[in-house]
């Protein structure tokens, strides 16, 4: 038995990764603001910690506090748009609590770290599917922040000897099959729950960034990873750390699906069609972004499990279906 400290538990990667470590006996201490997250995405067995990751004396308490094997950082502002409105609180924050928490581990003597990063550190690729070599040019300031906080952990490896994996999600899409945890933001930006919430009446119809994409449909193409297979790509990253060197891996399913086919498995979940209009592009969207998981399967034994698109957005339907309000309406979960 471990025990980890979650910065971003509350949120929807970080309590799928939580449930996963808690369902294979390990202890975890979630620290989060709730700022986006949420306290009923705090499992049972788990500590919640409320805090501010820039609060340092917050941060050093919790390594005061508890003793542990590993942290998993996934706190962080991570939405696009907003990062090319205001790009220097996106570096500053993203970089500088990264940082600050990696220091912090070092000196509690806590030497492997989990970074949540992003496939948007690639920018516009050219070669599909994206593997980790490809050039890494963002063209967000939250993908350079996250391609700067890697950076970092670069230097906390070689100087400190912090061992640090950094996986670069594609899109996380879908929710515990158990119906325990589902994905809840505000605002909410992607796809997958903003087709769901259309096709339950909770949202207004989807609109469809872009019809003129050189894709066969026109729609722009994602890899859309089921954020259970997320959390298992997590669980075996910190094993290999154990004695294994720092790494960095693109986490994907290793296939495609098109705005238009999303749309359609959602129909088929809901079976009803999904209200939608069609309209131009959002700015900086890649037209085709897929991941090849080479790398992480040969080195860690990783297969999506839950990669068919049928199960991400079933998953995703049924958990919005079963609780419209999302977290609010949900009872609490945990005893924290
Ligand atoms: N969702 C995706 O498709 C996706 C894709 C690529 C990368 N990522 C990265 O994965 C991580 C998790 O993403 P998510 O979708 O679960 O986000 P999320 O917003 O649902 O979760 C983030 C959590 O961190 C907390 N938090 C944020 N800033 C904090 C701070 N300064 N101090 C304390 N707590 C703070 C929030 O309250 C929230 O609970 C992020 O680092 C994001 O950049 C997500
Ligand atoms: O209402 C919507 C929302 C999205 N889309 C389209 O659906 C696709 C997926 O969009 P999402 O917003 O769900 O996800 P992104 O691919 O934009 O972003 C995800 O992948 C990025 C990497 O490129 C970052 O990591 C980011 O954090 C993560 O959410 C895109 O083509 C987008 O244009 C729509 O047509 N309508």
């Amino acid at each position: 038995m471990a025990r980890y400290l979650v910065t971003g538990g509350a949120g929807y990667v970080g309590s799928h990764v939580v449930l996963a470590l808690l369902d294979r006996g390990d202890e975890v201490v979630v620290f989060d603001s709730l700022r986006q997250g949420h306290r009923n995405a705090v499992l049972p067995g788990a500590e919640l910690v409320e805090g501010e990751l820039s609060d340092r004396r917050a941060v050093e308490e919790v390594f005061a506090g508890w003793r542990f094997d590993g942290v998993l950082h996934f706190a962080a502002l991570s939405l696009v748009g907003e990062s090319m409105r205001e790009p220097m609180r996106y570096i500053a924050e993203n970089l500088g609590n990264t940082l600050w928490l990696a220091d912090a581990a070092v000196r509690a003597g806590v030497m492997r770290f989990v970074l949540s990063s992003t496939a948007a550190l690639f920018g516009l690729p050219e070669r599909i599917p994206i593997d980790e070599e490809e050039v890494k040019a963002p063209v967000s300031a939250y993908g350079e922040s996250k391609l700067m906080a890697e950076k970092g952990l670069e230097w906390a490896d070689r100087v400190h000897g912090l061992r640090s994996a950094a996986l670069r999600y594609f899109n996380a899409a879908g929710a515990d099959p158990g119906g325990r945890l589902g994905e809840d933001h505000n605002p909410e930006t992607h796809l997958i729950p903003n087709a769901v919430n259309a096709v339950l009446g909770l949202g207004p119809p989807l609109t469809v960034f872009g019809t003129d994409y050189k894709t066969p449909d026109g729609t722009a193409i994602r890899d859309y990873v089921h954020v259970a297979d997320l959390a298992d790509a997590h669980l075996r990253v910190l094993d290999r750390l154990k004695n294994g060197p720092s790494c960095r891996y693109n986490v994907g399913s290793g296939t495609g699906a098109s705005v238009l086919e999303v749309i359609a498995a959602v129909e088929r979940a809901a079976g009803k069609p999904v209200p939608h209009v069609l309209g131009p592009r959002r700015e900086g969207d890649p037209a085709v972004l897929v991941a090849s998981n080479e790398k992480l399967r040969r080195e860690t034994g990783w297969t999506p499990r839950l990669g068919a698109l049928d199960d991400i957005v079933g998953t995703a339907y049924s958990w919005r279906a079963r609780n419209p309000q999302g977290y609010r309406g949900m009872p609490a979960q945990s005893a924290a």
